[in-house]
């Protein structure tokens, strides 16, 4: 796992999305597993710019989304379907048979699921899984627990998840109690893991996420097992982690951890990066 912090959430997201684009322009086939959330917005937008200033064509790119809320149908305004046209796809030229997103609107949400997961297979390995985390450690919708799924599966949300997640809807009964999602596996399985993690609030769960046990009641600290973590955060987001010193690489358990600030973070991804 290497953590990079950077001095703010765009210098991140600047990185985030130049090393999706350059997946984008590098691999015959990619298949990108794309997230939503307030997390990576940024790293959209920026592969945005960079495509307006140096067009890339997406035709070639399949892409996964973690998530979906059920009950939602592609066009309502708060699907993670509609997040992701608002957000990225409205400015690519992907083929839309491309695009794989749950339906969570669908008649059989256990069909649905099982098609997913389905689909999933026959993609097989991703070559990239973008990842934002929840408050309680969540990673999609694998919310903590005793047991985690790693196949697709429909996931009562928790209340915390509900209460972050309410903001973006009219009110608290209008948002969604369950999800659609896929399960850790084609996370672990993605070659690489690019996460990202903006402010302060999300510090706690960072530390405890790449320092704490490995533990099914922090999804995210599944992560630790991956053997191609890219993690950037801000420095609010990594505070639990620099725990007010210097960003300097140090060993957690056996694990060389890099803390590293922006000038050199893109010659050391680009070297690990496939
Ligand atoms: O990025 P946010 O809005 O803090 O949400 C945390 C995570 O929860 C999810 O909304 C659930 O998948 C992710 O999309 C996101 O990374």
């Amino acid at each position: 796992m290497r953590i990079a912090v950077f001095r703010d959430a765009q210098q991140a997201d600047r990185i985030g999305a130049e090393i999706l684009e350059r997946i984008v322009r590098e691999k015959a086939h990619p298949k990108l597993g794309l997230a939503t959330g307030s997390s990576p917005i940024g790293i959209y937008k920026e592969l945005v710019e960079r495509i307006r200033i140096s067009p890339c064509s997406y035709k070639h790119v399949s892409t996964y989304n973690l998530d979906e809320y059920v009950g939602l149908s592609a066009d309502h305004p708060q699907s993670y379907a509609a997040y992701m046209r608002e957000h990225l796809f409205q400015y690519l030229d992907m083929l839309p048979n491309h695009i794989h997103i749950p339906n969570g609107a669908a008649h059989s949400i256990e069909a649905e699921s099982h098609r997913y997961e389905t689909l999933l297979r026959e993609a097989g390995r991703l070559d990239v899984q973008l990842l934002g985390i929840g408050l309680n450690g969540h990673i999609g919708f694998n919310e903590p627990g005793n047991h985690l799924s790693s196949e697709t599966h429909i996931v009562a949300l928790t209340e915390g998840t509900r209460s972050a997640n309410a903001k973006n809807f009219p009110s608290d009964e209008q948002t969604p109690r369950h999800a659609i999602t896929m399960g850790v596996g084609p996370i672990m399985k993605a070659d690489s893991v690019l996460f990202i993690a903006h402010g302060e609030a999300k510090s706690t769960i960072i530390q405890e996420a790449f320092t704490g046990p490995v533990t099914t009641s922090c999804p995210a600290s599944l992560l630790q097992l991956h053997p191609n973590v890219i993690v950037l955060l801000d420095e609010d987001a990594a505070a639990g982690l620099l725990n007010g010193g210097r960003p300097s690489f140090r060993m957690i358990g056996n694990r060389r951890i890099a803390f590293l600030f922006d000038p050199k973070i893109q010659e050391i991804i680009g070297e690990n990066i496939s």
